[in-house]
């Protein structure tokens, strides 16, 4: 286990009773490398087992973003590290779930693509009024099939869930509350006042109590764990394909990618 004081991708600190964990990759809006993910898993796992921390906050750093998923500056065919697809994003999707204290996202900018899957898997989200979700697997020859679309679609309904992954709209926060995507829309600058406000809450809690309910919330839909993990690999095969790349490329190239030839 690495010192949280030598992370480069990941910020850990200990506010109060809460861990916050904070994605610390501003220039590329917070994307994360399997670096990224293993600093993740690793502070998740502290948090976890300290018995002093009684919620876990999820966030990025500064303001334009929370996380906009995998980093595709990273992203050759396979991203740059372990775990099926070279990111251990499997892990960490299992860990928000697993770790027996509630975790909530706090959306401070864009929460897209992988990002959004994991603030969807986050057990609360608060979001600030300018934040932006959405999915683009599509556009950029990627999909999290499983708890990112599944999942998502307990929280905001099928037809939805499918408009979403489809279209590969943006939509703003108070767009996501009224989708049942978020708890809470507050202005940027009452963002982490709202947060502590709940994070003070939830260390006023039976701990207990909180981590049954928790499991039993997760009992309800951890048959998606398996879909997701067995996309997985349909992804990873994917990922190896002219038409994924095509995605990839152009979001590095700026440009529109051209799917027709792959047309089914
Ligand atoms: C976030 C945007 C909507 C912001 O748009 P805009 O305001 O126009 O700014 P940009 O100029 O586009 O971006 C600013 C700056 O940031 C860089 N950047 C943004 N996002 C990324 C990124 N993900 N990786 C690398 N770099 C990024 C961008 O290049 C700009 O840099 P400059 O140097 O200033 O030019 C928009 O940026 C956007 O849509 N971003 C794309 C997000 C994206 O494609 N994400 C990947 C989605 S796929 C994914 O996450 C798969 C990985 C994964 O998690 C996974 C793998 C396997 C199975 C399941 C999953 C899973 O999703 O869970």
């Amino acid at each position: 286990m690495t010192d949280p004081k030598e992370f480069t991708d990941v910020i850990y600190e200990i506010r109060d009773r809460a861990a916050w964990i904070i994605i610390n990759r501003p220039k590329v809006y917070n994307a994360f490398r399997a670096r990224t993910l293993d600093e993740l898993i690793q502070a998740f796992q502290l948090a976890g087992n300290d018995r002093n921390v009684a919620s876990i906050v999820l966030t990025g750093a500064g303001e334009k973003a929370f996380c906009t998923g995998g980093d595709q500056s990273a992203h050759e065919g396979q991203y740059d590290g372990r775990g099926v697809v070279g990111l251990p994003i499997d892990e960490i999707q299992g860990l928000i779930r697993d770790v027996p204290k509630p975790v909530i996202a706090r959306v401070n900018g864009f929460a897209i693509g992988g990002g959004n899957v994991l603030a969807t898997l986050c057990d609360l989200t608060i979001a600030a009024e300018h934040a932006q979700f959405g999915q683009v697997g599509p556009k950029v020859g990627s999909v999290d099939a499983g708890w990112g679309t599944a999942f998502l679609a307990r929280h905001v309904g099928d037809k939805k869930a499918r408009e979403i992954w489809y279209l590969n709209e943006r939509y703003t926060a108070e767009q996501a509350r009224e989708m049942g995507l978020v708890n809470k829309v507050v202005p940027m600058a009452q963002l982490d006042a709202a947060v502590k406000d709940w994070t003070d809450k939830l260390a006023q809690r039976s701990p207990t109590a909180l981590a049954l309910a928790k499991r039993s919330f997760n009992a309800d839909s951890d048959n998606i764990r398996g879909i997701s993990n067995f996309a997985l690999h349909a992804v990873k095969l994917f990922y190896d394909t002219a038409e994924s790349k095509e995605g990839v490329a152009a979001f590095n190239e700026k440009r529109d990618p051209d799917f027709h030839k792959f047309a089914r």
